[in-house]
């Protein structure tokens, strides 16, 4: 069965739910009480594809501004980006049309881009509408769900939507040259999910 590796970076405010969105994915856990990502952390999750195993290798950033000039470390060479906003943050939504316009800027130019509206389990709290952001996800052609990491809720679907998207050259050009990258920054990086 052929493989593909689809490297995937997630940028967003900090606390929106980067990390414990990673977690679900990869372990099926939640932890309330994770701690904010420092630089950045590293997993891999395979999963069978209709006839293709899907290797992720995904790269999660830390949200906090300290951390910020990293980030095009870890999205230059991604194929896609998991952009995350909170949806009982309005300001976290800003910060996702900031990371857009970054991306467009200085991003690769065919990048895949998923904007997650993250703890939609908290509806009560919801400060951002879900359809202007799923309006403004139409208006850049990007992939759009509400998630909940919480109660693994479109965790997977995000995830199975990047794959639809990226072609196969794009997975194999995504991941050709990463393992001196690699190498290097998962020693410095690695955190222990949840
Ligand atoms: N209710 C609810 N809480 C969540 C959800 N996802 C994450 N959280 C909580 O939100 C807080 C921040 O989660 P993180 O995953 O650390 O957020 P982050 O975006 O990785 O933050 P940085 O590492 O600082 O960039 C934690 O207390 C999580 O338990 C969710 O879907 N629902």
């Amino acid at each position: 069965m052929a493989l593909r590796e689809l490297k995937v970076c997630l940028l967003g405010d900090t606390g929106v739910g980067k990390s414990s969105i990673v977690c679900r994915f990869v372990e099926d856990s939640f932890d309330p009480n994770i701690n904010p990502t420092i630089g950045a952390s590293f997993m891999t999750k395979t999963v069978q594809y209709q006839n293709e195993m899907h290797k992720f290798l995904i790269w999660d950033t830390a949200g906090q501004e300290r951390f910020r000039a990293l980030a095009p470390m870890y999205y230059r060479g991604s194929a896609a980006a998991i952009i995350v906003y909170d949806i009982t943050k309005e300001d976290s939504f800003q910060t996702l049309k900031n990371w857009v316009k970054e991306l467009r800027q200085h991003g690769p130019p065919n990048i895949v881009v998923a904007i997650a509206g993250n703890k939609c389990d908290l509806l009560d709290s919801r400060e951002v509408p879900e359809k202007d952001a799923k309006d403004y996800a139409d208006s850049i052609h990007a992939i759009f769900v509400e998630t909940s990491a919480k109660n693994a809720i479109n965790i997977n679907e995000v995830f199975v939507e990047i794959s639809k998207r990226i072609p196969v050259a794009d997975s194999a050009a995504a991941t050709s040259g990463k393992s001196f990258k690699l190498g290097r920054q998962v020693s410095e990086s690695r955190r222990t999910c949840c």
